[in-house]
């Protein structure tokens, strides 16, 4: 009974079926193609609340929950039955960090920003007769499918277990991790042991907040990820999947409102809070020990400060509203690490040596607020140069602390040697180091050929530069997955899964989906987070 249907490691999977676009009907009253039933929760038993279910048709509804957060249950009247729904997108960006790694986990502040790489997420529903859920998780090379009767419901839909869409999940219940361990076992065998783990990983959080989220009656479906975040580079890769995971899911119960152009923030806020909470769900699972504020950014974009105190409670998140366009380069060394790996060495250096380890994280926290002041302050703009110089003596000094807790690599210290050679800017590692990112800010003055001649070097070194814009949207959605960009194709471009399996590498993806670092086409849409915190 535990046992998947099948795995294919990466190999297309032998039923077609499960390939194939269905044929699509939209709901016809949908608010902007987006789906509008929004109040759909379910009982115990894992049955649709009868008087929380609205229609799909009725587009006047706004926002499913009330100003704190909790799910209005007016009496609704029930439709018999629901047409399938289309095959559909999400997407979420990565993040730099831009301050406050690693001290972040431990409650002190962090600076960080969307990237303009993203994860994209394709969904396709099947017809009733499938009750399979399948995870295409191409990057990592994870093709599994799960009957979806035989998953451990019982136990997840269990009164005292049970967890609705605006609960807030602050810890893994352990009970319910034990209960999903069986129908993981069958993930990464015979793979490499790096490889396994990337794909037990994901595949652990797609479950627990797919038996978290839906109910014995879900519909089957085809998950496939695809993205541009390198993983486990220090750039989100893993929150920006979660937050993918998470929207699809909760738009598939039905419980967003949006996004659509004309939604107050107040009301996108709530919706992107929502994503976020279940976000970090798929992030504890992935990471054990998550501060929060990846799947944050992930979920919200744009640039924020950001603090968890208290793990019972939501983070304190600020939006930087004036955060200014950093000249950065963003360079990846190439060398693998873990990010729970990573958080593990600073909590065993705590421990081991605590008031040193305290003062350092300390020093981290001055450094981001300092820097926060910095953009918040009007002049900054205003005396560019010496904004700069400030920021980037931060950024070597946040660099220095993260070296002390052990978290740099010999690789990160290369790039920032070659950067302190050519005197061109400051340079930190971002995210759990270890590997993965540095982030260098340039020096206004910085010479275009001596940039030059250190990206040459920097390639030569076997190190790669990504290009990217900071601060950008958050969770975007294209429901249905059509493009409606003046194609020859009626009605606008569907992308279905194949096209988007097939699309080549990260600029075949771009071109596809529409979105990303040089365009934009018409169709997706994204929750704003309100301007004010
Ligand atoms: N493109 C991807 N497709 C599927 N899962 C991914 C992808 N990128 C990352 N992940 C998941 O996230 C994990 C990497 O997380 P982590 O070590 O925190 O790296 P990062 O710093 O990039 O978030 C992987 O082991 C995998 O489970
Ligand atoms: C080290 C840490 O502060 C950031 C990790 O970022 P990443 O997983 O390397 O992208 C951990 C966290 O905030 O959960």
């Amino acid at each position: 009974m535990t046992e998947p249907l099948r795995q294919t490691n990466g190999a297309k999977p032998s039923n077609s079926n499960q390939r194939r676009t269905p044929t699509h009907t939209l709901p016809s009253g949908a608010q902007n193609g987006l789906p509008v039933r929004s109040r759909a929760s379910v009982n115990g038993n894992g049955q649709v609340d009868s008087d929380s279910f609205s229609d799909s048709t009725s587009s006047t509804e706004s926002s499913p929950v009330n100003g704190a957060g909790k799910p209005h249950r007016p009496a609704m009247s029930r439709k018999a039955s629901s047409p399938m729904a289309p095959a559909f997108m999400v997407s979420a960006p990565g993040k730099a960090i831009v301050f406050g790694e690693h001290a972040v986990v431990h409650g002190k502040a962090a600076m960080a920003a969307a990237i303009s790489l993203r994860s994209y997420l394709h969904v396709t529903t099947l017809s009733k007769s499938h009750r399979t859920v399948t995870l295409n998780f191409r990057d990592i090379g994870l093709d599994h499918t799960w009957n979806i009767d035989a998953l451990p419901w019982d136990i997840f839909q269990q009164p005292s277990k049970k967890k609705y869409y605006y609960d807030l999940v602050t810890s893994l219940d352990p009970e319910l991790v034990a209960a999903t361990q069986p129908h993981l076992e069958g993930v990464g065998k015979g793979m490499s042991e790096e490889i396994r783990k990337h794909q037990v990983g994901g595949a652990f959080a797609f479950l627990y907040l797919f038996l978290s989220l839906g109910s014995p009656q879900s519909a089957g479906a085809v998950y496939t990820l695809r993205s541009t975040i390198p993983t486990g580079a220090g750039l989100g890769s893993s929150a920006s999947v979660c937050v993918c995971l998470s929207s699809a899911l909760l738009l598939q119960i039905r419980t967003l409102a949006g996004p659509h152009p004309d939604q107050p923030p107040e009301e996108a806020e709530t919706q992107i809070e929502r994503i976020n909470r279940w976000a970090f769900v798929g992030e504890m699972c992935i990471h054990g020990n998550p501060s929060g504020v990846d799947n944050t950014v992930a979920a919200g974009g744009k640039a924020v400060m950001f603090r968890r105190v208290d793990y019972n409670e939501p983070p304190e998140v600020t939006p930087l509203l004036n955060f200014p366009e950093l000249p950065l380069l963003l360079v990846d060394t190439q060398q693998s690490r873990s990010t729970k790996t990573e958080v593990d060495k600073v909590f065993r250096l705590r421990e081991s040596h605590p008031v040193v380890t305290e003062s350092i994280l300390n020093a981290i926290d001055q450094v981001s607020t300092s820097a926060q002041q910095l953009v918040d302050d009007p002049d900054f703009e205003s005396s560019p140069d010496k904004s700069l110089a400030q920021l980037g003596t931060l950024i070597r000094m946040n660099h220095g602390c993260l070296v002390s807790l052990g978290v740099s690599h010999p690789r990160l210290e290369r790039i920032r040697e070659l950067v302190d050679y050519a005197d061109i800017g400051w340079t930190k590692l971002t995210g759990a180091g270890g590997g993965g990112c540095a982030i260098t800010l340039l020096r206004p003055d910085a010479k275009k050929e001596v940039v030059r001649d250190l990206e040459k070097k920097f390639s030569s070194e076997g190190f790669i530069k990504y290009e990217t814009v900071l601060g950008g949207d958050g969770v975007g959605v294209l429901w249905p997955a059509v493009l409606r960009n003046g194609s020859d194709e009626e009605g606008g471009e569907e992308i279905d899964q194949q096209k988007f399996e097939n699309a080549d590498g990260p600029e075949g993806i771009e071109r596809l989906v529409g979105v990303g670092v040089h365009e934009r086409r018409e169709g997706w849409k994204f929750w704003k987070r309100a301007a004010q915190a």
